[in-house]
């Protein structure tokens, strides 16, 4: 089996780890310490970190002062989500230190500025692709921003490195990611996909590998590692190979 990348998740609320359902603003479990949580994925051996800052993605404030304190603490590679929408809130994401940023809302709403700074960021750029059926969402995926394939179709001509693949239906669940998608999404660029929402199992993990082939690069796990499905240790070793 091909090698896959995890990425364990910690999204921040209100200056806490949390997990939420379906990406709904009041669904929060949380779980303590974002640092706590990120030192620990790190303990265990993850290569990636996956961190949001909720509240900026909600546009409820930002955990900007707490978000660059986490990713200045890892070793490890750092994946940035949550209100990166202007030059201003680019420049503190990258001066995190972050490997690199994911663009969601502005890349629905505003595409010249995204296909300007992937032109000068390159791969440091990733884009959320965070959709219910087909259609994307912004705003904390709160808002729809069109059609899932159109948008992919004029980001891979700007040069779009890669895409986090989210469907927002399986979000925070345990009921499986959404293997069709991935498939079709894969099938539709040549750019690498990093699959997240809907991990419950070391078997849902084994199933997106067999995607590696496809252009699954990676997945993001949240909530099943908070809930104890798994260790991350096991997760690891699942798809190590
Ligand atoms: O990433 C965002 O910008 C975001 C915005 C609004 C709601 C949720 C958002 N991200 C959630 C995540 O990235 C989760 O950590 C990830 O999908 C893990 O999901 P799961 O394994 O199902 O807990």
């Amino acid at each position: 089996m091909p090698k896959l990348e995890l990425l364990p998740a910690v999204d921040v609320r209100d200056g806490q780890a949390v997990r939420l359902v379906h990406g709904e603003s009041g669904s929060e479990t949380s779980y303590g310490s974002p640092l706590e949580a990120a030192l620990a994925w790190q303990r265990a051996g993850a290569e990636w970190l996956h961190l949001v800052d909720l509240d900026a993605a909600f546009g409820t404030g930002d955990n900007r002062a707490l978000i660059a304190e986490v990713a200045g603490a890892m070793d490890i590679k750092v994946e940035l989500s949550g209100g990166i929408r202007d030059d201003a809130s680019l420049a503190a994401a990258l001066a995190t230190g972050c490997r690199r940023v994911n663009l969601g809302t502005a890349a629905l709403e505003t595409p010249e500025w995204v296909a300007k700074v992937i032109a000068e960021h390159g791969d440091q750029i990733a884009v959320g692709l965070d959709v219910r059926g087909t259609t994307l969402r912004g705003r904390g995926w709160t808002r729809d921003g069109g059609d899932l394939y159109e948008t992919l179709a004029r980001l891979d001509s700007e040069g779009c490195a890669r895409y986090v693949v989210t469907d927002i239906a399986k979000d925070g669940t345990l009921q499986g990611p959404n293997l069709e998608l991935l498939k079709n999404v894969c099938a539709a660029t040549d750019k690498p996909v990093v699959a997240s929402g809907g991990v419950s199992s070391l078997d849902d993990l084994r199933a997106i590998a067999s995607l590696v082939p496809d252009g699954v690069e990676g997945a993001i796990v949240g909530k099943a590692l908070y809930a104890k499905a798994f260790t991350l240790e096991e997760a690891l070793q699942a798809v190590s190979g």
